[in-house]
C-alpha cells in the first residue's frame, strides 16, 4: 500500500508538441521520457534527442536517465551515458543520448515516442573532507580488496 503523499515534480513544455512525462503504472518508478524531435539512427551511431521538456527538481535529488529495456531488447538501442544525471538545479531542456547498438538496422526515432525513462531519486550532497591516510577512511572488514576479490 502506498500510504505516503506524492510530491510534486515541476515540468514545463519548452516546444509546444512536446510530451510530459508520463507513469504508465501508478507504483513504475520510471516516467517515461518522450522524443520532441525526429531522428534516425545509424547503425552503431548516437544521437542527442531532445524531449522539449525542463524541470524543476527539488534541491536534494536527481533525475536519472535510463534505458527502456524494449528498445534495447527488441532494436539494441540504449542510453550511452546511463542513467543520465540530471542535476536539480537543471533548467534547460532535457536530452537523451541514445545509443543504436544495432550493427545492422538503423533505428528511426518519431517526435511522440517514448525513448527513454526518468528517475528521481534522494542524494547525498555531503560535504568532501580530505582525511591524511587510507587507515583513516574508516577501518572496514572488505578494507582495500576490490575488483573480483571475493570471486577467487
Ligand atoms: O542524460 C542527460 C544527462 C544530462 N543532461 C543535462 C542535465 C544535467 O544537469 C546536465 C549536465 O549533465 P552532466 O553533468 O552529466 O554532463 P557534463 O558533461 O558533466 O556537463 P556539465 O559540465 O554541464 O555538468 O545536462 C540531460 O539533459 N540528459
Ligand atoms: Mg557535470
Amino acid at each position: 500500500m502506498i500510504s505516503e503523499p506524492a510530491v510534486p515534480l515541476r515540468a514545463t513544455r519548452l516546444v509546444e508538441h512536446a510530451q510530459l512525462p508520463t507513469r504508465a503504472h501508478p507504483t513504475d518508478a520510471g516516467l517515461d521520457l518522450y522524443a520532441a524531435e525526429a531522428v534516425t539512427i545509424a547503425p552503431a551511431a548516437r544521437a542527442l534527442v531532445g524531449t522539449g521538456i525542463a524541470l524543476g527538481l527539488a534541491p536534494g535529488t536527481v533525475g536519472l536517465v535510463h534505458p527502456r529495456s524494449g528498445l534495447a531488447a527488441r532494436h539494441g538501442v540504449t542510453v550511452l551515458n546511463a542513467p543520465g544525471t540530471v542535476d536539480a538545479g537543471y533548467r534547460g531542456e532535457v536530452k537523451v543520448c541514445l545509443l543504436n547498438t544495432d550493427t545492422r538496422d538503423s533505428f528511426t526515432v518519431a517526435v511522440g515516442d517514448r525513448i527513454a525513462q526518468l528517475v528521481i531519486q534522494r542524494v547525498e550532497l555531503p560535504d568532501l573532507q580530505e582525511v591524511a591516510d587510507a587507515d583513516a577512511l574508516g577501518a572496514t572488514d572488505r578494507s582495500d580488496r576490490g575488483h573480483g576479490s571475493t570471486g577467487r
